[in-house]
């Protein structure tokens, strides 16, 4: 941030009733780890300082603002936090280090660096509380987090077209253990793991109050635990990865999973292996949006059906661990065993789920205060409809919500998001569970980020949400209510990718490549259309709502995504929305009335213009209205009809046509994404005679630079080009138009036919053309 920009936050800092509240994010793991044991991890992480390792990111998101009131807003969101993963072991001295595509950038703002550019208005309450007109929040961001102990290996996650390159190595080996009560052995995985899940429910107490290295042990043995459970090899879709996982159990438990780039098209199917892979349902098979309505999933019974009875465990889930008998997956010796466990396999707790739930409910119902105890430890793992997913650090923080990277059982890394419900209006909560069902209408669409899971604690709500009906709309939400989405993973996102090409432009005379953008654009526009078609206005596009997900954009943040009714292309809001330098002029006057006393309303149109104001960042490396910093400049320029944009020449000038297209004023002279789709910028007209001219001039201009030393052939390929220049020339070229796919074809044709001219070849003592092209 800049001094001017700080200047403005001071100047426009709300009054402290105004101001949002810091978001209380849940403590992460490192609060809760030993101190004896950070230590000894940093010992082993030599590399990286731990306090590099920890990276405070001021990033308030979107606010919320009464409409034509003054909002303080301001950001430094394209300063995606770091994104560093230890899954570290102290006593092993072994480090699994995950680095993401992110971390690459996470000193880097979103380009153009504005601080302002992601200043932002959300729908705080549908039933209106803008009056809580919200100032920045800072939330501190910590990615890292420390993984238990008997793992070895690194993680280097990176973006495929950021230099991506993924590559997973964690080792599991009995050499790593210390104690012989964490020894494992590979004849008796069964017992020991009920042996570690007894640890780990035992540590648990002794965590809370002192820092003992036998907790940490008791860690360990519950995330071995956790990784061991599943197949023994499987192949993984997820992020950008294919993941193949290993088990040699021939002295030691061997863990080696190894993920590489891969280009999957599609959501993020897991082929089942192995001879147990029937019982458990592919993503596929199993429509796992049914988890929390009629069909329950078979792997998740009675435990998916309560979570909060579920996270009141009493002493009943240390009763199961013990009563448990988990046989253990028949594993074939050697590097090809392909026995897969199935899920409910996961936690001891879900073969008898339900006698525990149970007691425990009529233990609540009789008030008895019974003390909360997981069979697992909320620092290090999520648990999402029974299923546990260990936390990798957290990703970011949005307005409403943490976003962690978490790794499945079935070693898939996803994003969970997590929002928090305590405290907001029961019409928040709503908006925000509204989220989960466009995700679910979107399913299976390759250009929106998929939906994999999800548990909204609030049963009520989240029926209420479904039904699409607000009976409740007075009531509040449940203490403790939380929504937890696990997503499909996005490796990077546009913010950081166009931050990234424009480190690179900077200081050089380069622009900004025309392919890339194409290619790029040509993402965004689609995804757009998808929910366009689906009838769904997003209202907060920016580049920070695209991720990169194995080479292709997907669209993420469907929190303040409206509905359009079916009588109407509009939507209307109780607030106003957005991301101010994303804002289109209707959503800064959202509701009001125009000069003909027709409410303004927000329709497809207002996204278009936030893509205008994406592309003209991804041209210029700034928003058009990144010169006005505070939240009234802002909205006094982009409220001007008659204000005009900049637009600075370019070389192409289909690319300028194009930006002024998405950012008329007038929202009804803005095209639509299907006629953007046709806009020469992407599809440009190619007459026969320009493509085959063109081409054959190019051929020339590179056969001449091959040459450069021979003048002759300088002169002759300028004659040429001259010959190709002509009307002439050009309209004779057409008539080899029934080849147009084969530009380059035709061009060495021609180039050819001109050279295989006997006088042009004496010219430079050629006997065969053949030898020039
Ligand atoms: N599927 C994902 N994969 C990777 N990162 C993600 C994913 N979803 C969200 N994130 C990261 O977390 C951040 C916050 O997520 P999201 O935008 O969904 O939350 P929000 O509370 O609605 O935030 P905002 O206020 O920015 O709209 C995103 O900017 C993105 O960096």
């Amino acid at each position: 941030m800049d001094k001017e920009e700080e200047a403005n936050l001071q100047r426009d800092k709300p009054p402290k009733s105004l101001a949002r509240p810091i978001l209380n994010h849940e403590t992460s793991s490192s609060s809760s780890s030993p101190e004896l044991i950070r230590h000894l991890q940093a010992a082993f992480k030599r590399h990286r300082p731990l306090n590099k390792m920890q990276t405070t990111t001021i990033g308030p998101r979107r606010s919320v603002a009464a409409q034509r009131q003054p909002s303080r807003s301001s950001t430094a969101d394209g300063q995606r936090p770091q994104d560093v993963v230890s899954l570290s072991q102290s006593l092993a001295a072994n480090t699994l280090l995950t680095h993401d595509s992110r971390n690459l950038h996470s000193s880097s703002s979103a380009a153009g660096g504005e601080s302002t550019e992601n200043a932002s208005i959300t729908t705080c309450s549908v039933s209106g509380t803008v009056d809580n007109m919200l100032g920045g929040s800072f939330n501190q961001q910590d990615r890292q987090m420390d993984l238990p102990k008997p793992l070895k290996g690194n993680v280097d996650i990176g973006s495929r077209n950021e230099s991506v390159s993924t590559k997973v190595q964690s080792l599991v080996s009995s050499s790593t253990l210390t104690s012989n009560d964490m020894e494992w052995d590979a004849t008796n995985q069964a017992a020991a793991s009920k042996h570690q899940n007894l640890q780990s429910v035992d540590s648990e107490i002794s965590l809370k109050s002192e820092y003992k290295v036998s907790s940490s042990l008791a860690k360990l043995g519950e995330f071995r635990n956790f990784l061991n459970q599943p197949a023994s090899q499987c192949s993984v879709m997820g992020s950008s990865c294919a993941t193949t996982t290993s088990i040699h159990s021939s002295s030691a438990p061997m863990l080696n999973a190894t993920t590489q780039v891969s280009r999957y098209p599609g959501a993020v199917p897991i082929p089942s292996q192995g001879n147990l892979a029937s019982s458990r349902p592919s993503f596929k098979d199993s429509d796992i949006l049914h988890a929390n309505k009629d069909v329950p999933l078979p792997e998740m019974p009675a435990s998916a059906t309560d979570q909060e009875v579920r996270v009141k465990e009493t002493n009943m889930s240390k009763q199961q661990q013990c009563t448990t008998v988990v046989e253990p997956p028949t594993l074939s010796r050697g590097s090809d065993a392909t026995a897969r466990v199935p899920d409910d396999m996961l936690t001891s707790v879900s073969s008898q789920p339900q006698k525990a739930d149970k007691l425990e409910k009529v233990a609540s119902s009789k008030g008895t205060s019974a003390p909360r105890k997981r069979n697992y430890d909320p620092d290090l793992f999520f648990k999402v409809n029974g299923k546990l997913y260990q936390r990798l650090g957290k990703i970011g923080s949005g307005g409403s919500s943490e976003v962690h990277k978490v790794i499945s059982s079935d070693c898939t890394i996803y994003a969970l998001k997590k929002i928090k419900l305590k405290g907001r209006d029961y019409a928040t909560a709503y908006g925000f569970c509204q989220e989960i069902g466009y995700l679910k209408k979107l399913k299976g669409k390759t250009n929106i980020i998929q939906l994999i899971d999800y548990e909204v604690t609030d049963k009520a709500l989240l029926q209420e949400v479904l039904n699409g009906t607000m009976s409740n709309k007075d009531a509040r939400v449940k203490d403790d209510g939380f929504i937890y989405m696990v997503l499909e993973y996005g490796e990077i996102d546009l913010a950081h990718m166009l931050s990234q090409k424009w480190k690179e432009i900077e200081g050089s005379d380069r622009t900004i490549d025309e392919n890339w953008l194409r290619f790029y654009w040509q993402q965004i526009l689609q995804a757009v259309n998808t929910i366009h078609e689906e009838r769904i206005v997003h209202s907060d596009l920016k580049p920070a709502n695209f991720l990169l997900v194995r080479g292709f954009l997907k669209l993420i943040d469907f929190g303040i995504a409206k509905a359009i009714n079916s009588d109407t292309t509009n939507i209307q809001r109780d607030s106003q929305v957005g991301t101010l330098s994303y804002m289109s002029p209707e959503a800064f006057m959202c509701n009001e009335s125009d000069e003909n006393g027709n409410t303004i309303k927000c329709g497809r149109p207002s996204d278009i213009w936030s893509l205008g104001c994406i592309l003209y960042q991804m041209v210029y490396g700034r928003t058009p209205f990144a010169d006005y910093k505070t939240f009234w400049a802002k909205f006094k320029v982009i409220t001007d009809p008659n204000h005009e944009i900049t637009y600075n020449q370019l070389s192409n000038p289909w690319l300028v046509d194009l930006m002024k297209k998405c950012l008329a004023w007038d929202r009804n002279q803005r095209w639509r994404i299907p006629e953007l789709l046709q806009h020469p910028f992407l599809a440009p007209p190619v007459t026969p005679e320009s493509r085959v001219g063109s081409s054959s001039i190019q051929l020339l201009s590179h056969i001449a630079e091959c040459f450069g030393s021979d003048v002759r052939v300088s002169e002759l390929c300028a004659q040429l080009k001259d010959r190709l220049r002509d009307n002439q020339s050009n309209k004779r070229l057409g008539k080899l138009e029934s080849i147009t796919e084969q530009e380059q074809l035709q061009a060495y044709l021609e180039v050819r036919h001109f050279l295989c001219n006997e006088n042009y070849r004496k010219t430079i003592n050629l006997s065969k053309p053949c030898l020039l092209i």
